[in-house]
């Protein structure tokens, strides 16, 4: 392997970025192509920085295997459910069928994302099985009308699949989905030769839930993407009522013609938002995806005092 980098003292010092962490160890890809086990510097430890994937880094290297992550740069965001750090995007992946397409569950994961200020991509999988594509076009123009760009996806036909690789283009990604959806699918489509475990949801049901305790970034063609488990236990216990309509772009704009102050756009007589539900302006499901979020939130507050 050829090294190359800046040399200090003995050491060359190195671009790259932490693809995997595991019990102290970073696994840092450089720029160059390598990939080195690397200790972070007790420096970090004193100053209560811990390493994350995703960070951009300073190696030194220590032979062609190892090394010492000596600085970390600044990150642009980071994510706590998976912790990674600089994520640029978002796939939402959901079953079109097999599992069943849940509308609240692709409001709450949109909503999650719009928490973290990201922005996102809707794929729904499985589109070539009989029924998918109906439900895909009964969809699409909602999430259009509100500037998010939906995907049908099927990867056993070769359905969407230039599209999506399209998006991973210079970017981190971050898959978020439920199990089962086909999140492991993807990664293997888009990271060729990945070591990433795929099975049907039956056989993963007898063994148990498998557990992922660690995020990993591959890398594909032009970036980077990582599964993410954890995120589907994401809840928005740290948000008020009154900021979940923020987190629904279509809520949020018939919001401001609300003229109840405080209003969570619930049941009150007169309200904007619960008339652009009735008038069609608002689709219904959107809204009652919005109320039920909310009325989750709203209990788990309840819960707290
Ligand atoms: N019909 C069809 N099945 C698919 C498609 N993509 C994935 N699957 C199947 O759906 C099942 C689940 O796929 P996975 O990729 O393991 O799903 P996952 O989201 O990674 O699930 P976990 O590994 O449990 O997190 C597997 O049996 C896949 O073969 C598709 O486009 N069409
Ligand atoms: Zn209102």
């Amino acid at each position: 392997m050829e090294l190359s980098g800046e040399r200090v003292g003995v050491h060359f010092r190195m671009r790259g970025k932490i693809v995997r962490a595991v019990s102290g160890f970073y696994y840092v890809q450089t720029d160059t192509g390598a990939t080195l086990q690397c200790r972070a510097r007790g420096i970090f430890k004193k100053r209560g920085v811990k390493p994350l994937v995703g960070d951009r880094v300073n190696v030194e290297a220590q032979g062609t295997k190892e090394g010492v992550i000596v600085e970390i740069a600044p990150r642009v965001n980071e994510l706590t459910r998976p912790s990674i750090a600089n994520v640029d995007q978002v796939f939402v992946v959901l079953s079109l069928i097999e599992p069943e397409l849940s509308l609240y569950q692709l409001d709450k994961m949109i909503a999650m994302v719009e928490e973290q200020n990201l922005p996102l991509l809707l794929v729904l999988t499985k589109a070539e099985l009989p029924g998918a594509i109906e439900v895909f076009q009964q969809i699409e123009p909602v999430y259009r009308a509100m500037h998010y760009e939906m995907i049908a996806l099927s990867l056993r036909a070769g359905m969407g699949s230039e599209r999506l690789t399209a998006h991973l283009k210079n970017k981190t990604t971050v898959l978020a989905g439920l199990s089962g959806v086909g999140k492991s699918t993807i990664l293997r489509f888009v990271v060729p030769g990945a070591d990433v475990a795929v099975g049907s949801i039956s056989e993963k049901g007898l063994r148990g839930k498998h557990t992922t305790t660690f995020v990993e970034l591959y890398q594909t063609e032009h970036g980077f993407i990582a599964d993410s488990p954890g995120f589907s236990q994401y809840s928005f216990e740290s948000l008020e009522p009154d900021q979940i309509q923020y987190l629904f772009r279509d809520v949020k704009s018939e919001a401001l013609h609300c003229a109840f102050r405080g209003c969570l756009h619930e049941t009150e007589d007169g309200c904007a938002v619960r008339n652009a539900c009735e008038e069609g302006r608002l689709a219904a499901t959107r809204y009652a995806s919005y109320r039920q979020i909310l009325q989750e939130v709203k209990d788990a507050k309840n819960r707290r005092y």
